[in-house]
């Protein structure tokens, strides 16, 4: 029995989409619990998104996520951290998610257990691997031991069509307007994430026990 926690951000629902695609492929993992939490969204950018459409229902269809706390992390033996991507790093939203954990990291709780990292970007070069790696370097002071999508599991990121995916995280491309929705490959990789961050999850679990 392992414990995975998806914790992730999304204004336009495009990285929700992968957290459940990551959920699903964790469930598939014998033993495994998941549970799905969103960053709560910052006031000043509810009010100034508000008239949007596109935010607004993107956030309708999250309304009955919980939001995170320090407990989920504790909780988790495994966590798929859903990360877009602000100015090339994560948004602060997430930031500050970690930056309230600070009894979680002071206490190491999160010390030896598994972290895997999804992602989306509005253009093809804008940040997919530095959103992914920077957030990395975060995690490591969590002393989480990070996964990553080899090749091997992940033979689609083998291409040079303008699709998400590299051997440091899942990912999507949003488009510079939001219009590109999660193609199935993406999806897909999503799902062998979760499914690894779960298996790897549980190893370490039994490792430590
Ligand atoms: C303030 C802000 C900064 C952004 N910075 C970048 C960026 O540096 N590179 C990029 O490709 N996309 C950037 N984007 C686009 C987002 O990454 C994109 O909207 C997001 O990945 C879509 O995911 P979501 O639908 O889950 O919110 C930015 C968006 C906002 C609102």
């Amino acid at each position: 029995m392992s414990n995975i926690l998806i914790v992730y951000y999304s204004a336009y629902g495009h990285v929700f989409e992968m957290a459940q695609a990551a959920a699903d492929g964790a469930r598939e993992v014998p033993g495994a619990e998941v549970r799905i939490v969103k960053v709560p969204e910052f006031k000043e950018v509810y009010d100034s998104m508000s008239g949007q459409d596109y935010y607004v229902k993107a956030q309708k269809a999250q309304k009955d996520i919980p939001e995170v706390t320090n407990e989920d992390l504790e909780w988790a033996d495994g966590i798929l951290w859903g990360v877009p991507t602000r100015y090339g790093i994560m948004p602060a939203q997430m930031k500050q998610v970690l930056d309230s954990a600070g009894s979680v990291w002071s206490q190491g709780k999160l010390e030896g257990k598994a972290a895997g990292v999804f992602t989306s970007t509005g253009s093809i070069h804008g940040g997919q691997e530095t959103t992914a790696l920077t957030t990395f370097v975060a995690l490591m002071h969590f002393g989480m031991i990070y996964v990553g999508l080899p090749y091997g599991e992940n033979p689609e990121q083998m291409t040079t069509d303008g699709i998400g995916g590299s051997p440091y995280a899942a990912s999507t491309v949003a488009g510079p307007k939001g219009e590109r929705q999660p193609s199935q490959p993406e999806l897909t990789m999503a799902g062998r994430l979760g499914a690894r961050v779960a298996k790897v999850a549980a190893a370490l679990k039994a490792a430590r026990s």
